[in-house]
């Protein structure tokens, strides 16, 4: 876990990140929407609800985004359930009946200062098709634009383990991508970022700052989540670097009722996680968060370094090894022989005609394929992003 200071002038206080977005997201966990009955929090989120809307209505083309976990924590006391359900219809029933509550409480408190509220129901399958990411996209807009509040979550009655995203903290870094946010602030029962599990080590100490969110070493001292919780601080974590890479700040805080005037006022609170300099724009926001890779290119040292230190494309003579069956076009992992992730990216070609030309050079591939191209890098660099591991060489430069 590290604490290291920034070098660079990017703001080290949230204030500073609140008071200059436009676009927020807030993600309230379960334990932060639902009490121990089942019901709604509504002494909690009805002056949090109101404090976002003073927030938005601060200054000209402001918007936010609520990402709101409970539907499951409120549906299975209405279905007459003894306990929260464990078996994957029951969650779904669960979350059918619960979702309904969630929309009816939100659109009564946004309501009630004449903002509609929007429910958008997400699936990972939504924002892995570049098709449907952008229509997504321009549903937001119209939403934002029109003043509604996008109330998000998973679309848990349809969502099964291949197109879920999991999560809703991840899905809030999605959402935080897809919107272009200029802030994720994520709201759970815990002050931040603790070096260790505070409910059981009480010699935990907050994190107020990370200034490197690409740092492996970090995340490995979180605990397992609360008892209404799905992902726990490791996806919080995980949603902050996700975040990060694409240049998005991460506030990780206790959802008090007044939080964001406190964040707003400077008060030290949570744990600031700062957005990567080299943050990605445009295609590559995607491509970082296409959930799923088609296949794997196992590239060799020289190719790993030109690719990852030198923003170079990747060529067919730095391939060593192509894994699994997939098309031009499609989404793959890059690796070096020892299996350390260098990035993903959209290779041009297929994997039948990447094994017959992997390892030859440029000049041997018209022959080789029997056609011409104007192009013939394997992955062009502006179709590829860098995993996080590889990211901190190129920061510290830049
Ligand atoms: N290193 C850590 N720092 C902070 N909290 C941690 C850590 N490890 C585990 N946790 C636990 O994670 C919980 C928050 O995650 P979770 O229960 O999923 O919340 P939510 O429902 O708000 O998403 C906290 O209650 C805390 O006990
Ligand atoms: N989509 C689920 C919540 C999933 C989830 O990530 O929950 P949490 O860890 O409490 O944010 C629901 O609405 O019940």
């Amino acid at each position: 876990m590290t604490e290291r200071a920034m070098p660079s002038p990017v703001p080290v206080d949230a204030a500073a990140w609140l008071r200059g977005a436009r676009r927020l997201v807030v993600k309230v966990g379960s334990s932060t929407v639902v009490d121990g009955r089942g019901q709604v929090r509504a002494d909690l989120l009805d002056p949090l609800c109101s404090s976002l809307l003073d927030w938005v209505e601060g200054a000209p083309r402001r918007g936010a985004v609520l990402v709101s976990s409970g539907a499951i924590a409120l549906g299975w006391p209405r279905l007459g359930l003894k306990r929260r359900p464990s078996t994957l219809p029951d969650k779904q029933a669960a979350a059918a009946v619960g979702q309904g509550l969630l929309m009816a409480y939100y659109e009564q408190v946004l309501g009630r200062r004449g903002r509609p509220a929007a429910q958008v129901l997400l699936t990972a399958d939504d924002l892995r098709d570049r098709a449907r990411f952008n229509h997504a996209h321009r549903t937001m807009e119209a939403l934002l634009g029109r003043g509604a509040v996008p109330v998000v979550n998973e679309n848990d009655t349809v969502a099964v383990d291949e197109i879920k995203v999991g999560d809703n903290d991840r899905l809030a870094a999605m959402v935080a991508v897809l919107i272009q946010a200029d802030l994720l602030i994520l709201l759970s029962d815990v002050e931040g970022l603790f070096t260790a599990d505070p409910r059981r080590d009480p010699s935990a100490r907050l994190i107020p700052l990370v200034a490197h969110p690409g740092d492996p070493t970090l995340g490995a001292s979180v605990g397992q989540p609360g008892p209404m919780g799905t992902g726990g601080m490791r996806s919080k974590v995980e949603a902050a670097r996700m975040a990060s890479v694409n240049g998005i700040p991460t506030l990780i805080a206790r959802a008090a009722p007044d939080v964001l005037e406190r964040v707003a006022s400077g008060e030290p609170c949570g744990t600031l996680f700062l957005p990567s300099p080299l943050g990605l724009r445009g295609k590559k926001r995607w491509l970082a968060f296409y959930p799923a890779e088609a296949g794997t290119v196992v590239i060799d040292a020289g190719a790993a370094q030109a690719v990852a230190q030198r923003g170079r494309s990747l060529l067919a003579s730095g391939v060593v090894e192509v894994v699994g069956e997939f098309r031009a076009g499609s989404v793959v992992r890059l690796v070096t022989p020892a299996g350390q992730e260098v990035g993903r990216g959209i290779v041009s070609f297929g994997a039948e005609e990447l094994r017959r030309i992997k390892g030859r050079r440029s000049h041997e591939l018209p022959g080789l394929l029997g056609r011409v191209r104007t192009s013939w890098e394997v992955v062009h660099r502006d179709n590829l992003v860098l995993a996080a591991a590889t990211e901190p060489a190129r920061e510290e430069g830049a």
